[in-house]
């Protein structure tokens, strides 16, 4: 299918796999399979899609490549299976970026959904208090922000279609898993009603607050605008992402955070 990502990717949901027109870039994807991520799920004996997601990390105009190598950034794909596993939706199984050398730091990560619904978990830490969780249902065209150091995790909300996104990130990028998969998965479980709306049920192994549910917002504090693709906006303007390569540069935005 193909879609306004910024420059001419397309993606195959028969295999799950990208296509990247003459002037772009892009690896072979790597598959996430159910049994990757079961470990996570709230019934980890349930059964889905054998391939759930396929990744595809730097991607992007073959005449941007070097600029973004100077300015460590990178650009990811990922495409989303339809279906659902047991009751479950098709979704991550949840991480945290870890620190990268070049800035010291676990950095953001900057979402546009380009097909289907998404929903975009997140949490402030993976430990048994995980501070503010938020669930943000996001449309095609919407962008989401994920802070640093937050633990996260992306849903297809739309079990009847494929999902798939472009997201910013730092070049030396890093998942760590390791707080999530001690708490057998993020804090709250999303399932699948009869009617195909989400439901939200708490992890056991965290003391969790409410969660908050939300629609995507837009974020004029880092400048980004709505409807313009986010590969477009660093077109357009190289700098616009320098804060997902250093996030300490827009530390005081970072404070109470909301998604
Ligand atoms: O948690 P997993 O399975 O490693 O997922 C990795 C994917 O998650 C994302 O960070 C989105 O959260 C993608 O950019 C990345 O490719």
């Amino acid at each position: 299918m193909k879609f306004n990502a910024g420059f001419d990717i397309e993606t195959d949901t028969e295999k799950l796999i990208f296509h990247y027109g003459p002037e772009c870039f892009g690896p072979e994807v790597e598959q996430r399979r159910l049994d990757d991520i079961r470990q996570s799920l709230k019934n980890p004996s349930a059964d889905g899609p054998s391939v759930l997601y396929a990744i595809a990390m730097d991607v992007g105009k073959k005449k941007h490549l070097a600029d973004l190598k100077k300015r460590n950034l990178l650009y990811g794909a990922v495409i989303y299976s339809k279906g659902r596993i047991g009751n479950e939706p098709v979704r991550s199984q949840g991480h945290i970026h870890a620190i990268s050398n070049s800035c010291n730091s676990s950095t953001p990560e900057v979402y546009e959904i380009w097909e289907g619904e998404a929903v975009i978990y997140m949490q402030e830490t993976a430990e048994d208090n995980p501070g503010r969780c938020f669930a943000v249902h996001a449309k095609t065209g919407d962008v989401v922000i994920v802070p640093p150091s937050w633990a996260h995790c992306t849903v297809n909300a739309n079990t009847n279609k494929n999902m798939a996104f472009g997201a910013w990130c730092v070049r030396d990028y890093g998942f760590d898993y390791k707080g999530v998969r001690e708490h057998g998965g993020v804090a709250y479980f999303p399932t699948v009603q009869d009617n195909g709306h989400l439901a939200w049920s708490t992890n056991p192994s965290y003391q969790a607050p409410e969660l908050i549910v939300k629609a995507a917002r837009t974020y004029p504090e880092f400048g980004i605008e709505r409807d313009i693709p986010i590969y477009t906006q660093y077109e357009n303007n190289p700098n616009l992402f320098a804060f997902v390569t250093d996030p300490e540069s827009v530390k005081d935005i970072w404070i109470n955070f909301e998604p």
